[in-house]
């Protein structure tokens, strides 16, 4: 299973308009990830990972068709047959949730035909009472989806960013039958050690592969940390990116998780 992980750098909104920028990355799609079988897109990348002031403007809803900053690359997804996980959009609904909020952080994985495959609402909002616990929802689902394509592919559980600091949120998923972790992120510099520990770890405690990918670049005035990377079910790094724009290429051999699971056989013997 070939995967490609599209690690974004973008400056402020002001100076790349949404549209612009969903046409950049659509090309990105296109260029970098043909011949894949899974590419990955970071965490809020068309209305910005701290752009809270710009989160209700960027809101787009997704009931009834794609929103204007995933069409174009669902239209690439389409063009290269690729499963695209399109980072996550502000997701505006109708309906407020049980906080009285209509925004969500919401993941969309797209199928080869460009149509949504499986959404998931971030769960663990990040901000402490500021930024995501301020203005949206929590998402209260674990997603765990069986991607399209290729026929091999292994369950993938989906999480955002922040979620990575709660190892039974990934507990969780694994009981729902992942066997690969889906983590776009806008995570930043200055805790970027942090995020790369915490991917190998939970590769290792559920002995499941780790795709993340993380943003590049400095936006809303805070730098983000890159550092992009797959990880394998052993905690081994396959592939890791520098903290600039940056493209990850790599062959993940799905059977490996099967083979972890059984020659070290450690999930068997949790005590619940
Ligand atoms: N966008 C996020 O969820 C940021 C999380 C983060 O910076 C951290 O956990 O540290």
């Amino acid at each position: 299973m070939r995967v490609a992980v599209l690690q974004l750098a973008y400056g402020e909104g002001a100076e790349e308009p949404v549209a612009e920028r969903a046409d950049r990355v659509a090309e990105l799609v296109r260029t970098s990830g043909a011949g894949h079988d899974l590419v990955v897109l970071p965490e809020l990348w068309s209305a910005g990972g701290f752009a809270v002031r710009d989160w209700e403007e960027r809101s787009q809803s997704l009931t009834f068709s794609l929103p204007p900053a995933l069409a174009p690359v669902a239209q690439a997804a389409q063009e290269i047959g690729a499963v695209v996980h399109a980072g996550s959009v502000v997701e505006r609904t109708g309906e407020p949730g049980p906080d009285g909020r209509h925004l969500w952080n919401t993941s969309v994985v797209l199928g080869p035909d460009g149509k949504v495959v499986a959404t998931y609402r971030k769960v663990h909002r990040f901000g402490f009472g500021g930024g995501e616990p301020r203005l949206m929802e929590a998402g209260t689902e674990l997603v765990v989806v069986d991607l399209p394509a290729p026929a091999d592919a292994l369950p993938a559980g989906l999480s955002t960013c922040y979620d990575l600091r709660f190892p039974e949120l990934y507990r969780g998923l694994v009981e729902l039958g992942a066997q690969l972790f889906l983590v776009p992120a806008a995570w930043p510099a200055p805790r970027v050690e942090a995020w790369r520990l915490l991917l190998r770890a939970r590769a290792i405690e559920d002995q499941c592969f780790v795709v993340a990918c993380n943003t590049a670049g400095t936006h809303a005035g805070l730098r983000m940390g890159g550092r992009s990377a797959v990880i394998d079910p052993w905690g081994r790094v396959l592939a890791e990116a520098g903290t600039e724009q940056e493209v990850l290429s790599v062959e993940i051999d799905p059977g490996l998780v099967a083979t972890a699971r059984t020659d070290f056989p450690v999930l068997a013997d949790r005590r619940l």
